[in-house]
């Protein structure tokens, strides 16, 4: 399931400077389907130039999945997970920042794309972002976790907009990483989350 692909970093960042414009046009794209009002001959004609992009890009495709990537120099990527894949216009893409003592952050922009109640982010999306970014404070990049248990308040609504995640390892039993964290918005905390995340035993 975690793929190891025989690529030095340079090689990585490479396909990052040739992928990641891919991923950020997309994104674009959505957000202007969204919130376009263009006619009946625009929006037809968008439709086959997007089409005709697709074909394009259906020339060379891998089988399935993007799946998970690491190299021999430790560095991992995973362009198609829907949180922080760089390749998927899915995924805001979050960036998560972990500080030395395993304490993570990420700043995002949501915007239309995301949306629940009106002008607010969908609680789902919430739940995504979370997961994720509690997935990496339970793992520090050092060991594979699974999400066994994710329990969340939602307290306030949150605005679409700028919104910032943090969390922390609260505790740890055997297999099991406990981790606290929270997502706010210009308004404060909208959504607080506890997570029991699951060392599996055959990646010990
Ligand atoms: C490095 C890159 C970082 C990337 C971060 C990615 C973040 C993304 C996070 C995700 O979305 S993960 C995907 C969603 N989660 C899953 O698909 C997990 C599906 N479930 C499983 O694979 C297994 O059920 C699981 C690995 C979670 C547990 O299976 P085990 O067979 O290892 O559990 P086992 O029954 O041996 O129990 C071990 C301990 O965990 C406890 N446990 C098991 N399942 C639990 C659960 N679901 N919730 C809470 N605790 C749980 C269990 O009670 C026990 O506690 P004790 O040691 O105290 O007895």
């Amino acid at each position: 399931m975690f793929r190891f692909v025989d690529l030095s970093d340079a090689e990585v960042d490479a396909l990052e400077a040739r992928y990641g414009p891919l991923g950020a046009s997309l994104r674009e794209l959505v957000d202007a389907a969204i919130r376009t009002n263009a006619g009946d001959a625009e929006v037809r004609d968008a439709v086959a130039t997007i089409e005709a992009l697709t074909e394009k890009l259906r020339i060379d495709q891998i089988e399935g999945a993007s799946g998970v990537h690491y190299n021999e120099a430790g560095r991992s990527w995973s362009w198609g997970n829907a949180a922080i894949g760089l390749r998927n216009a899915v995924a805001p893409p979050m960036d998560v920042q972990q500080s030395e003592n395993g304490d993570t952050y990420a700043e995002v922009h949501l915007g239309a794309a995301y949306e629940g109640p009106p002008g607010m982010v969908h609680g789902g999306v919430s739940a995504l972002l979370l997961d994720h970014l509690m997935g990496v404070t339970a793992s520090r990049m050092t060991k594979v976790t699974f999400t066994g248990t994710l329990t969340l308040k939602y307290r306030n609504p949150l605005p679409l907009g700028r919104v910032v995640l943090s969390g922390e390892v609260s505790g740890e039993e055997g297999r099991k990483v406990f981790v606290a964290a929270r997502i706010e918005g210009d308004q404060g905390i909208a959504v607080e989350a506890d997570g029991i995340f699951i060392v599996p035993v055959w990646s010990e």
